[in-house]
């Protein structure tokens, strides 16, 4: 049977490519056919996904101009601050459902897009957990969201493999694998790909959605010992948005006959309204959290963001940003008091080093530098942190056990009493440090490369020895952005200049020409580079700062079958 239009028939759709989708009433396909993809897409999975938009629509679009209203009061002045009318949560004595013994150990989590030799890789790493990411290290484009369900799904039947050709080696799974977690995109995020009732989904429903429905009983029983499947929250600012996850967990589980409380999830503290919330955001997750995690890059992210309106709030050099600043540091601080009092885990963030091959002298510095930041992690009392890349996980590894007692974490023993009096200064204290001429270079040159590489399927990346993703690349556009809109001084070279749109102009032509040499003509050519150029450079001299950059960089990913279909 063909296909008719998405409104009022369960019937087949038909889409480029020859094959055919079997969706549910309401339910319309516009990405690739491929009959991968299709095991992925079926109808029943697509039933839930499409039930999960219409009955949680509504809310997610109010928790959106929740968002946007907060903004304007930041916007007039208003600082993020704790909220009278939850103190009680705030005060209240509860604890969150006990944590389920496959996943008490944590000390070590790597993290790494949804692609397909990575998932192996990391899930044989050697650490405990292995975050798959939907989110900051992947660009959504559809094939690699449709591969990388395709990809968990493998791993989570354990029969997932790769042969690389060119090297003629084939990844398996080994015996012992780190347990999974799945980070699905944010609430911002829709997916263009999948309409339903005319409306795009919302990106991470179709996320966590198809992941679930086609893992649920499999995880249980391999990975989770009767719990799971485990989740990460990704760029939350209120409880709202907490709760509404609650009430998705609760939805899945209904369907899937499991026990509630099955689902368990950490929810990323990577936005300054959030620091306010956290209690409140455990609370309404209570019955399905494990913990949360300091995620410092999108933070630092949205320090800028939410001070958008505040000249007197302006960052030094982003490499100057680092978890020494009063305010980084007490953001862990609290986040681990405020977990280890509700019995769960609190996860440290991630150090942006990775290993560099060519120099060994660089090389040990950046360990070294890792080292340092991990040992501050789990002596302030994290349970546990994040590793970007393998090759960091045995002395991240050692730097957690040497420094915890034969336990699998610390909720019982670092209880940060000392940090229950936090304040709202401590939290928002201005960050210091000096603004270079090379720091306004290096947030063009870096936030150019890593959007030419997302609009061509990569979501992270290697840029001069650091790992960079959607987070870092954020703080490199609304630095830049700031300065501009400030016009601020370079107070820290010497020179005395002040950032204005004509010297950005120069920095990003002679930044570009810089690229170019690196990494050469020809692959400048084939990049894209000037395509990169365009959007950055736009989202830095925007006169309103836009959202996320990669909200408005999506449109240039989004490929609609049959060809020329229109965009969003
Ligand atoms: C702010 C945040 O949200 S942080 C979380 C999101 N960001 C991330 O997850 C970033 C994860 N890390 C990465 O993507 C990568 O490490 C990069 C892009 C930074 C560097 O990647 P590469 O340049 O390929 O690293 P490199 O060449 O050293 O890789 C060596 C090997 O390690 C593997 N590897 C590297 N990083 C990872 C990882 N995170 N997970 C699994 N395997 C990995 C590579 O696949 C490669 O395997 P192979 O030898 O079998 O071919
Ligand atoms: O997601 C993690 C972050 O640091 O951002
Ligand atoms: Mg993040």
């Amino acid at each position: 049977m063909m296909g008719l239009s998405y409104h009022g028939y369960d019937t087949l759709k038909k889409v480029g490519g020859g094959g055919v989708y079997d969706v549910p009433d309401g339910v319309d396909i516009r990405g690739r056919y491929c009959e991968e993809f299709s095991k992925i897409l079926t109808k029943d999975a697509l039933h839930f996904v499409a039930d999960l938009q219409r009955e949680f629509r509504n809310r997610i679009k109010y928790a959106m101009e929740c968002r946007k209203e907060a903004r304007m009061r930041y916007n007039e002045g208003a600082l993020p601050s704790f909220d009278p009318a939850t103190k009680y949560v705030r005060d209240g004595d509860w604890i969150c459902a006990s944590v389920p013994p496959a996943v008490a150990d944590r000390k070590v989590e790597i993290t790494g897009p949804v692609e397909r030799k990575m998932i192996i890789n990391a899930l044989n790493s050697g650490a405990k957990v292995f975050m798959a990411d939907f989110e900051d290290a992947l660009s959504p484009n559809w094939e690699n969201l449709m591969r990388g369900q395709v990809n968990l799904r493998d791993a989570v039947e354990g029969t997932i493999s790769f042969h690389d050709k060119a090297r003629n080696r084939v990844y398996k799974l080994n015996d012992q694998t780190a347990k999974l977690f799945v980070r699905p995109r944010g609430w911002h995020l829709p997916e263009a790909h999948i309409l339903i009732d005319g409306e795009p989904a919302t990106g991470c429903l179709v996320d966590f959605g198809l992941y679930f429905y086609h893992n649920y009983a499999n995880f249980r029983r391999t990975q989770g010992a009767g719990f799971g499947p485990f989740f990460y929250l990704p760029k939350m600012e209120h409880s709202r948005e907490a709760k509404i996850w609650n009430c998705v967990f609760e939805r899945a589980e209904k369907m899937a006959g499991i026990e509630r409380g099955s689902i368990r999830a950490t929810v990323l503290i990577e936005t300054l309204p959030a620091v306010f919330q956290m209690d409140e955001i455990l609370y309404e997750l209570r019955d399905h959290s494990v913990g949360l995690n300091c995620g410092r890059w999108d933070y630092i992210f949205s320090y800028v963001k939410t001070f958008q309106g505040h000249p007197d709030r302006l960052l030094p050099d982003r490499f100057q940003v680092g978890m020494g600043q009063h305010f980084m540091r007490s953001y862990s601080d609290l986040l681990i008091r405020t977990c280890h009092r509700r019995g769960v885990h609190a996860m440290g963030g991630m150090a942006a080093q990775i290993p560099i091959r060519d120099d060994p002298k660089a090389n040990e510095a950046a360990l070294n530098f890792v080292k340092t930041d991990k040992l501050r992690e789990v002596r302030a009392g994290h349970d546990g942190t994040w590793a970007a890349h393998p090759g960091l996980i045995p002395a991240i590894m050692e730097t957690f056990v040497n420094n915890m007692e034969n336990t699998p974490n610390q909720i019982q023993t670092m209880k940060r009493e000392d940090a229950a009096n936090m304040t709202e200064e401590d939290l928002l204290q201005i960050p210091r440090g000096v603004r270079t001429m090379e720091g306004l270079r290096l947030n063009t040159r870096v936030g150019i490369q890593y959007l030419a590489a997302w609009l061509t399927g990569t979501g992270s990346v290697p840029l001069y020895n650091l790992m960079e993703d959607a987070a870092t690349a954020e703080i490199s556009r609304v630095q830049n952005w700031q300065w501009l809109k400030y016009g601020v001084l370079l107070n820290g070279d010497g020179l005395g200049i002040r950032v204005n749109q004509e010297l950005f102009g120069r920095v990003v032509e002679e930044e570009m020409a810089r690229i170019e040499k690196e990494v050469g003509a020809e692959r400048f050519k084939r990049g894209m580079y000037k395509e990169a150029c365009k959007i950055f450079t736009r989202q830095c001299t925007a006169p309103t700062l836009d959202d996320f950059l990669t909200l408005d960089a999506y449109n240039h990913i989004v490929l609609h079958h049959p060809k020329g279909s229109s965009k969003l």
